[in-house]
């Protein structure tokens, strides 16, 4: 009789039903690939009179963690069910209890990913994570294993599918933020509370798991500077475009010497940049290596079958090690001690939005300014207003230091021509 894996499944929402749904479909492969059959044994979730449609047995669902976290005959556990403190602790538990733990969830890794990789070598357990950044896209398994021979140098992501499809209908389409972000929820591409998403939370926490593989260096969520895109208006996007840049919201890893930069910001970049094609829940990371140069890994970043993918892949992984007798999470354990670049060290071109009055030396005040503050310019752009008594002037820099730039606005938004500061962007990806 053939061998069962039996599986629990902690959540049973969009990816949950993904993960039932590919194990079902494809059994098959999966049996051929591990030499056993998998099956879903207990499921746990919150509300037991939901309507699941045929998916599960009554029999399979639980309201009662103990009875998939201390089931001796489950091997793997499954974490679907996102927030942070429960499915902190029932990932510990379960690595505790000797099982084999996959999670789709960045906010725990991000936060707790350490802790819970030293149980799991402690105990001699699998740990992985691939859905819980860029969805279906195997970026964290291409980082370690497929680039671990090269020394990433740089990594610049979309890596929230909600943002970047509220940011793609807003630039196409001409759509209302509000509008887009409800359809987005309503796709199954949100979190539970969408503030992670448009306030860039989510895409920070991812961008903290991809420089801690990709640089070796244990960097914590507080080390990434956020800004999300609820001040992106339809003017930001339209002179940005009138400009030849795309707006994205993108997460940044850079590393020089052995300083490194985690950022996530709406970011404005250049129409020919292969990221600024990248649209609607699409995710793509683009990693630069000293000896493979420039790559780029694109796919669906959110959504039940994408994300579910990456869930019932670590599965296998999982399997095929337990099989093996070995586990996969020594080459996660971080090498080098963290060093963060200072605002001096950090460097980039800026896009910025104000209004001034509309007055002969206005320009002569500006650039003065400018000149003060080690700023050059690259692109200028003024349009008329308020029949002549207002400019909008729309400015790119040269690369500045951040420092130097932030010295600059406070100094802008204190000079007498100026009436307000609209927006200010980075600008990120001039094709060389
Ligand atoms: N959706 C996506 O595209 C992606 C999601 N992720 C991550 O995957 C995880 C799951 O996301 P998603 O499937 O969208 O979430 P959903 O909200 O769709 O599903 C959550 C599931 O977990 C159950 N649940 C939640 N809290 C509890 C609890 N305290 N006790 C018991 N059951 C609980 C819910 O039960 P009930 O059904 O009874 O309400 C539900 O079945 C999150 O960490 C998310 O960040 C990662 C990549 C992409
Ligand atoms: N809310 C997330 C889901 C996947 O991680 C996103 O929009 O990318």
């Amino acid at each position: 009789m053939a061998q069962v894996m039996n599986v629990g499944l902690l959540g049973f929402g969009t990816v949950g039903t993904g993960v039932l749904e590919i194990i079902e479909q494809h059994q098959d492969k999966l049996s051929h690939q591990i030499g056993a059959e998998v099956r879903v044994k207990k499921i746990l979730v919150n509300d037991l009179e939901k309507d699941r449609g045929n998916l599960v047995k009554p029999e399979q669902l639980t309201k009662n963690a103990s009875e998939v976290l201390e089931d001796d005959e489950i091997d793997v556990i499954v974490e679907v069910m996102g927030g942070i403190e429960e499915a902190r602790n029932y990932m510990k538990q379960a690595l505790l209890n000797g099982k084999h733990v996959i999670t789709a969830n960045k906010d725990v890794m991000a936060l707790y990913g350490s802790e819970l990789l030293q149980i799991a070598n402690e105990k001699n357990c699998d740990l992985f994570y691939e859905a819980s950044v860029a969805g279906g896209i195997p970026i964290l398994r291409t980082i370690v294993e497929g680039l671990a021979s090269d020394r990433i140098t740089k990594m610049m992501g979309i890596v929230n599918g909600t943002t970047n499809y509220i940011l793609t209908q807003m630039t196409k389409e001409g759509r209302l933020f509000d509008d887009v972000l409800k359809e987005a929820q309503a796709l199954g591409y949100a979190e539970a509370d969408p503030t992670a998403d448009v306030e860039g939370l989510d895409a920070a926490r991812k961008i903290a798991i991809l420089g801690t593989l990709g640089f070796s260096m244990r960097l914590d969520l507080d080390d990434v500077s956020v800004k999300g895109i609820t001040d992106v208006t339809s003017q930001d996007l339209k002179y940005g475009d009138q400009l030849g840049y795309t707006m994205k919201l993108v997460g940044i890893a850079n590393r020089t010497g052995d300083k490194v930069e985690v950022s996530v910001q709406p970011t404005l970049v250049p129409h020919e940049h292969p990221l600024a094609s990248v649209d609607d829940e699409f995710n793509a990371v683009y990693v630069y290596g000293e000896a493979v140069g420039e790559t780029m890994f694109y796919g669906p970043g959110a959504g039940k079958l994408p994300t579910a993918t990456a869930v019932v892949s670590d599965l296998v992984e999982v399997l095929k090690n337990k099989r093996l007798g070995v586990s996969g999470n020594s080459a996660v354990i971080p090498q080098h001690e963290k060093k963060l670049k200072t605002d001096e060290e950090i460097h980039s071109k800026y896009f910025l939005r104000l209004h001034a009055k509309d007055l002969p030396g206005t320009f002569a005040a500006l650039t003065a300014l400018f000149h003060e503050n080690n700023v050059s310019l690259e692109k200028i752009l003024q349009v008329p207003l308020n029949e002549g008594k207002l400019a909008e002037i729309i400015l790119v820099t040269h690369e500045v230091s951040k420092k130097d730039y932030d010295i600059l606005l406070k100094r802008l938004e204190e000079e007498e021509v100026v009436i307000e500061v609209k927006s200010s962007y980075r600008t990120e990806g001039e094709m060389k």
